[in-house]
């Protein structure tokens, strides 16, 4: 194979094999994952069911995974949370900088800012910020960062509805305009249809179903919403 084209065909994020205890309790057990480079790809599962550890997993921030598997992920990854985690005593674009040097940084923290629709408000402090606006500056500090990797864990979950709607347009324009990899966690059926390309479902600490949305072709969307419902063992007519 010609070097250019397994540059385009080699994965993210390649997984073999993870596996993952919590007090003699497996989690993750050996989870086998390919990301290609520049696909959004959603995690859903049931409560409790590993996705958080899975993500933790590949951000390379839980050392307890160490040696029970193989990983291999970009240099550059970045993480959302439900939270901001915007620090408090930091206005919002020193926030956005936060680690960041050189001498184009505020340029660049300027201009991610203006591309999530804070132009304007890189003086505010958090708490002057909504709920959404928070999340809209995490992710431009993310997305200042180039990251090759964006790991979301539930970023939408504490927002109301409309914002979440507003949000998912935001993820996927940013998505479209920077094509890094990502990975989202959701509980939400639907934000993993609207949103990627790919959804996998974990279950029994592996993936249980690995699901390509195809939004050009024949399924729609109440079709594959059924089809990810049945995997999870959610019928909509039980209470
Ligand atoms: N640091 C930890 N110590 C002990 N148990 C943990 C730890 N982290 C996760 N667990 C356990 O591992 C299991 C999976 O947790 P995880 O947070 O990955 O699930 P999840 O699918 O993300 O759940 P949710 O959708 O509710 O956020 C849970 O039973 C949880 O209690």
């Amino acid at each position: 194979m010609a070097p250019h084209t397994e540059q385009l065909t080699r994965p993210a994020v390649r997984l073999r094999g993870l596996t993952r205890s919590f007090e003699g309790r497996t989690v993750l057990d050996g989870v086998d994952l390919d990301l290609p480079a520049g696909q959004f790809t959603a995690l859903l599962g049931h409560s409790g069911s590993g996705k958080s550890t899975l993500l933790r997993a590949i951000a390379g921030i839980d050392h307890g995974v160490a040696g029970s598997g193989t990983l291999t992920a970009p240099e550059r990854v970045s993480v959302v949370f439900q939270d901001s985690r915007l620090l408090p005593w930091r206005r919002v674009l020193p926030n956005v900088l936060l680690g960041l040097d050189g001498k184009d940084a505020e340029e660049r923290g300027r201009a991610a800012l203006a591309e999530v629709g804070l132009g304007g408000r890189e003086r505010a402090w958090p708490s002057e910020l909504s709920g959404g606006e928070q999340q809209r500056a995490a992710l431009a500090r993310s997305l200042v960062r180039e990251p090759e990797l964006l790991l979301a864990d539930e970023p939408f979950g504490a927002l109301d509805a409309l914002t979440r709607i507003r949000m998912h347009a935001l993820l996927r324009q940013l998505w479209e305009r920077h094509r890094p990899s990502v990975l989202l966690v959701t509980h939400d059926v639907d934000e993993a249809i609207a949103l990627a390309e790919r959804v996998l479902v974990l279950e029994d600490g592996r993936i249980g179903l690995d699901l390509t949305i195809d939004r050009e072709g024949p399924h729609s969307h109440g079709a594959y919403r059924s089809r990810l419902l049945k995997a999870l063992g959610v019928t909509e007519d039980t209470p």
